[in-house]
Order: C-alpha cells, then structure tokens, then sequence
C-alpha cells in the first residue's frame, strides 16, 4: 500500500528532441500522481521563459520547474542548439554536483524524492540515484534501433571497423560494408549505424561518449524507450536480452493525448525552444486532403546553401503545395537568400515559416507527405499522423531510423546525401502522386493504427507503463 507521495525528478539532455518527450513523460507520471520536478540547464530554462513567456514555467503546486548550470563557458542565450560535443563534454564533466545539490533541496523542502528519471545518456545519474538510494530509470529518446546499435559500438571498436583508418573511408564504398552479426538488426551496412562510428579519430568526442554511457545502461533501474512493440519486435527482443528491464511506451505523444487528456493547465505547458510562427494551420486549412509537402529539419541539423538551393528548387520544380520551416539557425555560413524567382514561382502553393507546431501540423489532413532529418520524435510524429516521409538523415541516429522506415517499416524513401534539385523534384512527385507513394501511404496509416492500438488501454504501451509504475517508479513508495 503507498504510503508516501511519490516525487519524480526528470532530467532530459538539454536539446529539443529530448526535452519534448521528457515533458510528455513528466506529465503521465504526473496524472499518475506523480509530484514532478522538471529539471532542465539553465541556458534553456532562459530560453523557454524568453520563448514562452515570463510565467509560462510556473507549472502547477505539484509540477515544478528547476535549472541546473550546464558548465559551458558562454551564457549568452541565443536562439540555436548548443554544440552538442561540448555539451557531452560537460555532462559528463560537470553536472553530478549541482545535480546533487538539487535533490538535497528538494528533500529538505519536500515531497522528498522517490525516483529519478534520467536521460539515457546521462549517466551521471545513476551514481546520484545511488548516492540518494532511489531508483533511477533511463529514458533513451532515439529509436530502439539505434540504441542497440550504440550498445555495439564497443565491439565495432575492438573489431577494428571503427574509428576509420581515414577519411576517405567515409565516400571510397567502406561504409557499405554488411554488418551481419548484431542480434535482432536484419540486412545492416556500416552506413546505417549512428553516425558517430564515421571517425577518423580515437579520441573522438561523440563516439567515447556514447560508448560510455551505453556501458552505463545496465546500472540503471530500467530503460524505457519512446516506440512500440509492432514497430521494433526483433530489435526489443536483442535489448531485453541484453538489459533486465526495457519498457517501451511510446509514441509518448499518444500515451500522453489519452492519460492527460483532461487536465488543460498541464496540457498548455509546452517546451518548444523557438516561438511558433502563426499562420501555418491556417494556412494548411486552406489546402486540399494529403496535397502538402512538409519540410522540416528539426533542431539540430544544419546545411550549405548549396544545399538549401537545391532543396528549394526541387520542391519549386515539383509543382506540389509545400509548408517549410526554416530555422533561423538552419542554413551555416553566409546566409544568401533564396533567389527571387523561386519565390515567384511559388508564392502561391507554399508558405515559409521559422518555426511550427509540428505535432498539429503532422496530423492536419492536408499534409500528404513528410521531407525530414529523421530525428526520432519526427519520425514518431510522422507515424502518429499517418504521413509517409522522405528522409535526408544529417547524422546520429537518423541515418538508422532512415534505413528502417525505407526497408523495414515501408513509409520512407532516402534522398542522397549530396543532394541534388532533380532528385528531389522526383521523389516528392513519387511520394504524392506515384505508386510508391502510394503503398508508403496506405503503410504509414497503418503503422497510425497499431501506435494508437498500443496506446490505448490493454495496449502494449500502455500496459508497459503500468508495469513500470509498479515495478520501479512506486517500488519505494
Ligand atoms: O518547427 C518545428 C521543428 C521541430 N519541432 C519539434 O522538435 C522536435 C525535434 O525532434 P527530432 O525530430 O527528434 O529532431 P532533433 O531535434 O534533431 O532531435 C535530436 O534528438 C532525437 C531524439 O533523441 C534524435 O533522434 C535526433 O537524431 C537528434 O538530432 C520534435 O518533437 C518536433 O515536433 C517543432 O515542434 N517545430
């Protein structure tokens, strides 16, 4: 019988495709009678207010906000992505302290805290949980795919496969190479494993990080993953071989729609690091069923305007309505605007925008296709709305998730990574109007039904969650 109140502190890596379902997580455990603390770096925690408003952080009683600093020299917050090495860097240097000291607070002020859900790659927190002694459970938010390929980086390192022997392994054909022999990953070349194994250097930061904090995942109390059983069977089986307790409760965004969907205080608490430029629903409203093209590069990837010119003229030359959100932050080096013409040619059938509510826009019934990064969230996102995606993966994870939506779950088509007008002007051609594109669509709305039949109650997620709440989180309350 639960006698005290339990108190969950959750602490996402601080960039946006880990704190926005970090968020969606914090708010079930919340409706579960959770009391939350939400702890993100202070570099975002000032964004956040600066995007979202002064009082937007005020959360509820039992809903709190905290920051941590995250060590970095600059303070100057500005609307980007950290560097993410020096971030890694400094997680792994910096954060245990001030991270301590938070829950020594917590506890004088109460509730005390029961339970700690921490960042898969975080591993610091499994020596705060034990310092505490709480249970600690790590939130993984790339696919389980990639995770299991992290989990075998180490053996790629022994076996000489990486770092790369030099540079010109990464285009001489090398990263073709089959990887045959992880358990449960089916028809793998080196290419298809996260990007960090593309090194020439041992000391690489990316890579050792990851293969630490991999190493770490056994000292958890749990791993829970934001995907389903039907989407990752063979690649869950392989991890709960590997790993005692792996939960999957995803898509988080339809576990979180069902359980929090009567609270609208919580609901309105949002953790989107740019501020929403209006219009783009309106704007879609006024689009025929499954015409649009959505582009959208999520928070991290950057590209040339070589790049970004073939991109565009690709989508001008296919002739399709097109929504495409441009960070500010997403094109590198001297910032050339578009041509003239090209937003002549368009002006009609597309709108440009800096930043949106993906979510809504992915199940707004006008969206017909999807050109993404293949960050986890979006793919997540894009399989909840039913949209079929054309994947350009930068790097990490994406260049995973892309070989298992094309091969393996049948909703993507890969556009090279030397990207190129034509290509482009087919493939969306293909994906709206083409057989192909076709099957993706009738598959993705497929995929649509068994996320929602996982997440409804007697669903695999939704029991998963369940289990967890027994089993872990509210072990010691
Ligand atoms: O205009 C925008 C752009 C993005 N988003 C949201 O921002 C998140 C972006 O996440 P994701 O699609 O996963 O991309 P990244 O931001 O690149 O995510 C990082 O984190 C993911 C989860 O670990 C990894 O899969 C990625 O490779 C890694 O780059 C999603 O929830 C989007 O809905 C918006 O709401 N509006």
């Amino acid at each position: 019988m639960s006698s005290k109140k339990p108190h969950a502190v959750c602490i996402p890596y601080p960039a946006q495709g880990h704190i926005n379902p970090f968020l969606k997580l914090a708010k079930i455990l919340h409706c579960r009678g959770f009391h939350i603390t939400y702890v993100n770096t202070e570099y975002n925690h000032k964004r956040l207010l600066r995007t979202r408003g002064p009082n937007s952080l005020d959360g509820l009683l039992d809903f709190r906000f905290e920051a941590i600093p995250d060590g970095l020299e600059s303070s100057e917050v500005v609307d980007a992505t950290q560097d993410i090495p020096s971030l890694c860097e400094s997680i792994s240097k910096n954060f245990l302290a001030p991270f301590c000291y938070l829950i020594s607070r917590l506890n004088n002020e109460g509730p005390p805290v029961t339970c700690l859900v921490a960042d898969g790659c975080m591993s610091f927190s499994t020596k705060a949980a034990e310092q505490f002694g709480i249970p600690v459970v790590l939130f993984w938010t790339p696919s389980a795919c990639s995770v299991l390929a992290y989990a075998h980086y180490h053996i790629l390192v022994d076996l000489g496969y990486t770092p790369l022997k030099d540079s010109s392994y990464v285009t001489n054909g090398y990263l073709e190479t089959t990887i045959d022999w992880i358990p449960g990953m089916k028809d793998i070349r080196l290419r298809d494993l996260p990007s960090f194994i593309r090194t020439t250097d041992s000391n690489d930061i990316l890579l050792n990080f990851m293969i630490n904090e991999v190493a770490n995942m056994a000292k958890g109390s749990a791993v829970v993953l934001n995907t389903f059983e039907a989407l990752e069977n063979d690649v869950l089986k392989a991890l709960s071989s590997m790993y005692t307790r792996v939960y999957t409760i995803g898509p988080l965004q339809l576990l979180a729609q069902n359980i929090t969907k009567d609270n609208h205080k919580l609901r309105s608490i949002c953790s989107n690091l740019w501020k929403e430029e209006p219009g783009c629903i309106d704007w879609l409203n006024t689009q025929s069923n499954r015409s649009v093209v959505y582009v959208n590069f999520g928070s991290i990837t950057v590209m040339n305007t070589v790049q970004m010119t073939e991109f565009a003229w690709g989508l001008a030359n296919s002739k399709k309505p097109f929504l495409w959100i441009i960070r500010p932050d997403l094109v590198t080096g001297e910032l050339t605007m578009l041509p003239e013409q090209f937003f002549e040619e368009t002006e009609e059938r597309s709108m440009l925008a800096s930043w949106c509510r993906q979510e809504e826009v992915l199940k707004h019934k006008a969206i017909g296709g999807f050109l993404t990064h293949c960050g986890w969230n979006s793919m997540l996102e894009s399989i909840c709305g039913g949209v079929p995606i054309l994947c350009w993966p930068f790097f990490d994870d994406q260049h995973t998730n892309c070989k298992y939506s094309c091969d393996h779950w049948g909703i993507g088509m890969e556009i090279d990574n030397d990207v190129k007008r034509d290509e482009v002007d087919m493939v969306v051609r293909e994906l709206m109007d083409g057989e192909k594109g076709k099957k993706m669509k009738n598959r993705a709305f497929k995929w649509k039904l068994k996320a929602e039949a996982a997440t409804e109650s007697g669903g695999s997620s939704f029991n998963n969650l369940e289990k967890l709440l027994d089993e872990v989180l509210l072990s010691n309350c």
